[in-house]
């Protein structure tokens, strides 16, 4: 079902601070943030030859990364993200085997303008798991 890591998330107080660590000590091309009031977050997006690391910072009071954060004060790895060919296909195979659909379970539209999901972490190794439609 999974294809490609499209990307790996990471928590972040301050998207302006981690944004320059990746692009001034390691070097990273490094996207302008993106304000996405409809998940609750402010994106910066670092493109790596194989995959991309999505920087995420809270936006708003019910951000879905503030718990995240308080738990984890320094910031941390919040996500990862698979590629899968049909999102609705792929959703009706986890809730057949079980797994949580996170959310309305109605796919919505990310940050790469495509369908996505994501599935509780209790369920994939303590893992939250995001699915792009490719
Ligand atoms: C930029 C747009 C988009 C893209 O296109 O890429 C994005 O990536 S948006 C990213 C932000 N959006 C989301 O994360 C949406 C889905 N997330 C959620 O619905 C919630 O964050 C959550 C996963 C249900 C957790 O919500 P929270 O309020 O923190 O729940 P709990 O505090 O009750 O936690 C329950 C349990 O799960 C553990 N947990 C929580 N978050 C994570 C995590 N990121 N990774 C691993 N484990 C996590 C938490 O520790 C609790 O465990 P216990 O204490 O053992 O019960
Ligand atoms: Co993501």
């Amino acid at each position: 079902m999974i294809g490609r890591l499209n990307h790996v998330a990471i928590a972040v107080r301050d998207i302006g601070a981690a944004s320059a660590l990746y692009r001034d000590t390691l070097g990273a091309e490094v996207s302008a943030p993106e304000p996405l009031p409809e998940h609750g977050v402010t994106v910066v997006f670092i493109t790596l030859p194989n995959t991309k690391i999505e920087l995420l910072e809270p936006l708003g009071a019910d951000s879905p990364i503030a718990r995240f954060l308080d738990r984890n004060p320094d910031g941390g790895i919040h996500h990862i993200c698979y590629e899968v060919a049909d999102i609705l296909a792929a959703r009706e195979k986890l809730l057949e085997s079980g797994a949580r659909v996170l959310g309305s379970g109605e796919p919505k539209i990310g940050a790469h303008g495509k369908p996505v999901l994501f599935l509780h972490p209790k369920d994939f190794n303590g893992t939250l798991v995001e699915l792009e439609q490719a």
